[in-house]
């Protein structure tokens, strides 16, 4: 399939049936064949009938207006976009919802970059694939790099809800600080829907805990049920 002949959204065989999305992402310094990589893996999910978006940062115009452009030429239509939680207004929410993946070079850019990644794959199901610096001309380190560390999974396991791939530790206990020394009394691997689900559950349990002082609140999520 041409690139150069796609419109920024791609129309095809519909969205697909698993509700649970993802973020990949794709770092390094310039010239490393970052917006390649994309470019292969967006086409990749193009040929496969996936619904696909690519954006950019308007500040990159560089080698085109509205084209992710490579430094050797190979090119993808995009929307250029000052920001990403714009995006969704700028497509049409029905064009949005018939999404199934979202690719995004210059990801270094976008302010929102967090936000709307998390909301496009935690709330939307979305596929969300980002190609960016690692870091800037002083080598300081990006925020991007450190925002998506959950998206780099060398070791993986199983959800304990539902088997399948685990990115995530869910704490169980209400106990909100950084260091909690434990096992699988108090942490279990799970996956992206579980994540997202199981801190709903303890959101909630807290404000109603919260509301409440005289109740009890060495509580466990398994006595919270979590489906
Ligand atoms: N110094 C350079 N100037 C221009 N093009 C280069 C240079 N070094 C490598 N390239 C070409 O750029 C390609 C990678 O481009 P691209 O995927 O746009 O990289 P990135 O997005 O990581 O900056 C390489 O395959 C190579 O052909
Ligand atoms: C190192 C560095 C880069 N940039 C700019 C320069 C380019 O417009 C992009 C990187 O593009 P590429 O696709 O990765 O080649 O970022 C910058 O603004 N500041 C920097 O320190």
């Amino acid at each position: 399939m041409s690139s150069s002949s796609l419109k920024p959204t791609l129309s095809s065989s519909g969205r697909s049936s698993d509700p649970t999305g993802e973020i990949h992402v794709i770092v390094g310094p310039m010239f490393a064949g970052k917006t390649t990589a994309l470019l292969r893996r967006i086409n990749s999910e193009c040929n496969n009938g996936r619904n696909v978006a690519m954006i950019k940062s308007s500040k990159d115009i560089r080698y085109a207006i509205d084209s992710v452009v490579t430094h050797d030429g190979m090119k993808f239509p995009c929307w250029a976009l000052p920001n990403l939680l714009s995006f969704k207004d700028k497509l049409g929410a029905e064009e949005y919802d018939k999404l199934d993946v979202i690719g995004i070079d210059e990801a270094q850019f976008f302010d929102d970059l967090y936000d709307f990644c998390c909301n496009a794959a935690d709330c939307h199901g979305k596929i969300v694939i980002l190609a960016g610096l690692d870091g800037d001309y002083m080598r300081f380190f990006s925020f991007l790099f450190a925002y998506f560390y959950f998206s780099f999974h060398p070791y993986e396991t199983r959800c304990e809800l539902c088997s399948k791939r685990a990115f995530f530790t869910l704490r169980k206990t209400d106990e909100t600080k950084t260091e909690l020394i434990g096992g699988s009394d108090v942490y279990m691997p799970v996956c992206r829907q579980h994540y997202v689900d199981g801190q709903a559950v303890m959101e909630v349990t807290r404000t109603v805990l919260d509301s409440c002082s005289e109740v009890q609140t060495d509580f466990c999520l398994e006595e919270v049920a979590v489906v």
